[in-house]
């Protein structure tokens, strides 16, 4: 893909190795309930299901429906970036820290259909200090179908202070309980409800 150096690791960057607490061959869950990208609770959100793969790579699925149209009958590019987002957003939730985009980069290959359902792995590539680098591919309609969209990403990690100072209605436990996550989908992350829940899941 054609990709910036600020989403390359730099040469001999260290891969992390798993979190010891990351689970390995299981569904995630999603990590809130009414995340856009993986909440079951969003209405038009993007529903993807995740599993991880060994601790540090997930396979997640997303299947474009008619509320994720750009051009008639086609999937919005800025929908398909979301998803890579989320789908690169699992594998820093296995490091059990907390970290948000910084940069993403994203190559659309593909038109991709209403109805199509996206293959996506993703990987982290390196990790430097507060920065996490990733990368992502999204194959259509099946494992090993046509490369439709590839992603690279730069996530920073930012202290659970960063959650409570800017986000909005997510610290009081206000009733956005996730419905999945490591209790109910076999051992995945976890999910949150709010700010709090994050400091509780990273300092356990
Ligand atoms: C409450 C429930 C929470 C649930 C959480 C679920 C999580 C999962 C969600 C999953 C959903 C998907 C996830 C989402 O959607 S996350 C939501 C979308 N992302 C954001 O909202 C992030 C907004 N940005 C910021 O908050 C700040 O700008 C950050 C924190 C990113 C950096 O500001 P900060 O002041 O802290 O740090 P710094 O500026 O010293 O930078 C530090 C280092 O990083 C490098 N750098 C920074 N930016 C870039 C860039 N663009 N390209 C290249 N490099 C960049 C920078 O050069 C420096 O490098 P170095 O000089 O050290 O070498």
């Amino acid at each position: 893909m054609n990709r910036s150096n600020l989403t390359v690791p730099p040469e001999g960057a260290p891969v992390p190795a798993p979190h010891p607490d990351a689970p390995v061959g299981v569904p995630l869950g999603p990590h809130y309930a009414r995340c856009f990208g993986c909440g079951p609770d969003h209405p038009t959100g993007l529903h993807l299901e995740a599993v991880s793969e060994d601790g540090l790579g997930v396979s997640a699925t997303f299947t474009v429906g008619d509320v994720h149209q750009g051009a008639p009958g086609l999937a919005h590019g800025g929908v398909l970036a979301t998803a890579m987002d989320e789908a690169l957003g699992m594998v820093v939730w296995l490091l059990r820290k907390p970290y948000v985009t910084g940069r993403l980069e994203t190559d659309y290959v593909l038109p991709v259909p209403v109805g199509a359902t996206l293959y996506i792995r993703t990987r982290c590539t390196g990790v430097v200090g507060r920065k996490a680098y990733l990368e992502a591919e999204a194959r259509m309609d099946a494992v090993d179908g046509p490369v439709a969209v590839r992603a690279a990403a730069l996530f920073v990690e930012v202290p659970v202070a960063h959650f409570e100072r800017h986000g909005a209605g997510t610290s009081g436990g206000d009733g956005a309980a996730t419905s999945g996550g490591a209790g109910t989908s076999g051992g995945g992350a976890g999910g949150v409800a709010s700010a709090a829940d994050l400091g509780r899941r990273v300092n356990p």
